[in-house]
């Protein structure tokens, strides 16, 4: 994504991106949420926790789990689901995830959202049925992270629509 600032020749105020506590201000799409994991590190190696129901982050039980990997410099997308929710937990390397809201009845119709994890900052990301999606490896090793959808993947009719990366419904264009 191109900053303003980088598009203009007189300096620009920062305006405020996050609170004291850490949480970005920009409006997420509804029913996107992030959840921050913690990692604990010691000389051995660390432990991190990547879903637990009594964190009561989303309704639906664990059902199914698989792990994506994306090669540097690489996006996958767009995608949408019209009947599952995708739940993605960053494990190695750094993600960016971009949301588009295609529901109308939303109340973010038409808002798009760029999410960043990497294996300093993990966490869980809720993508609602509806939310286009499209995730590229912004770092320099495999990205690799998992999604625990909130229905079993059906290989004989996949709930998976795709547009390609540059299309006249999407607002938003990857850098080439
Ligand atoms: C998702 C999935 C795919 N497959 C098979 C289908 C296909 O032959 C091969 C690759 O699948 P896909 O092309 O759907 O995978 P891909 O396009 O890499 O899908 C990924 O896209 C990004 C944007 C995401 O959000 C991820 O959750 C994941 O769905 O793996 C399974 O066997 N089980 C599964 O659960």
């Amino acid at each position: 994504m191109v900053h303003a600032f980088e598009l203009m020749s007189t300096p620009q105020k920062d305006p405020q991106s996050v609170t004291p506590a850490g949480e970005r201000v920009a409006p997420l799409i509804d029913g996107v949420r992030v959840r921050r994991a913690v990692t604990h590190p010691d000389e051995r190696g660390t432990v991190c926790e990547v879903f637990n129901p009594e964190w009561s982050f989303h309704p639906d039980p664990l059902v199914y789990v698989y792990q994506v990997t994306i090669r540097p410099g690489q996006v996958k997308g767009w995608v949408v689901h019209r009947l599952q929710d995708d739940r993605l937990f960053l494990s190695q390397g750094t993600m960016k995830a971009v949301l588009f809201d295609d529901r109308e009845s939303s109340p973010t119709y038409g808002l798009v959202n760029e999410v960043f994890l990497d294996q300093h900052n993990r966490g869980l990301l809720v993508i609602p049925a509806g939310v286009y999606h499209a995730i590229q490896n912004v770092g320099s090793d495999d990205l690799l992270f998992f999604n625990m959808p909130t229905r079993p993947y059906n290989h004989t009719d996949p709930d998976k629509y795709r547009l390609p990366l540059n299309n006249d419904r999407i607002p938003y264009r990857f850098p080439t």
